[in-house]
């Protein structure tokens, strides 16, 4: 079976002011597959995740040229509605980041932002999203105790939780588990696993153990180059690019 292209990146270039930090990145993302992002420290990983939901437009300073295709419609032409982009494509940060609220409020908040006021169609939102991140069955009794009280992995997965409750099609994950110990950490990597059933994941991650264990495609940036893109067995078998390999091999980074 061929897989269907999701977001379709072409000659995507960004500036901070002076500073050019992507440099014609072409890539495609497939759907339902999870495209690991991999590179040292400041080649533009983040970076470039965070214009696949437009984060980048509130930074000051920022230019964006070429296109990103979502679906076939290019999000960055202009009149495009970016609230709706936002309720297509999640986000998960890097460090869990629960607002002081309960549980049950933390997965609420953005279905009711847009406008859902119904308490039964709410439970059942926040009950089938903790379901989604493989939370339920450990919060289920404390749904209305503060956020804050739960463990590291545990609020990383409420974080999931929140970003399920919009419905996305989009899963982006910055690092998802560099602030988690191993065990918490494996549960997200089965988590996404089995969430890329549904979604389409993007994630970057510094461990390339992960990328090698979760991921179907990886891309290797440098200094704001996509140096290399394949499925991610060849990225840690045979790469094309020197490069490629002396980062996978541990040389430099
Ligand atoms: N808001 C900003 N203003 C100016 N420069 C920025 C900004 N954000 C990032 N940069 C620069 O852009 C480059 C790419 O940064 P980015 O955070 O995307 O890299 P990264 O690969 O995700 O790094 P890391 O793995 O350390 O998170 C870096 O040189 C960084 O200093």
């Amino acid at each position: 079976m061929l897989s269907e292209v999701k977001i379709k990146v072409r000659d995507l270039n960004l500036y901070y002011g002076n500073f050019q930090a992507l440099k014609n990145i072409s890539l495609d993302i497939y759907k339902n597959e999870v495209t690991a992002l991999i590179g040292p420290s400041g080649c533009g990983k983040s970076t470039f995740l965070r214009t696949l939901n437009r984060m980048n437009d509130l930074i000051p300073g920022v230019k964006i040229e070429g296109s990103i295709l979502f679906d076939g419609v290019d999000i960055y032409k202009e009149n495009f509605d970016v609230v709706e982009l936002r309720k297509r494509v999640g986000m998960v940060f890097q460090s869990p980041n629960p607002f002081p609220k309960s549980v049950y409020e933390n997965v609420a908040y953005a279905p009711r932002i847009h406008g859902l006021k119904d308490k039964r169609k709410l439970d059942e939102i926040v009950e089938k999203s903790l379901r989604g991140a493989a939370l339920w069955d450990e919060v289920k009794d404390r749904l209305h105790k503060p956020a804050t009280g739960l463990s590291g992995g545990q609020q990383q997965r409420l974080c999931i939780a929140r970003a399920l409750a919009i419905e996305p099609e989009v899963l982006l994950m910055d690092e998802p588990t560099s602030a988690l110990d191993p065990i918490s950490t494996m549960r997200i990597e089965e988590l996404i696993q089995e969430l890329k059933k549904k979604y389409t994941i993007v994630i970057v991650t510094h461990n390339m153990q992960q990328a090698a264990r979760i991921s179907d495609k990886t891309a290797f940036f440098l200094n704001g180059e996509l140096i290399e893109m394949d499925r991610t067995e060849v990225i840690f078998t045979k790469p094309r690019d020197r490069r490629t390999e002396d980062y996978i091999t541990g040389r430099f980074g």
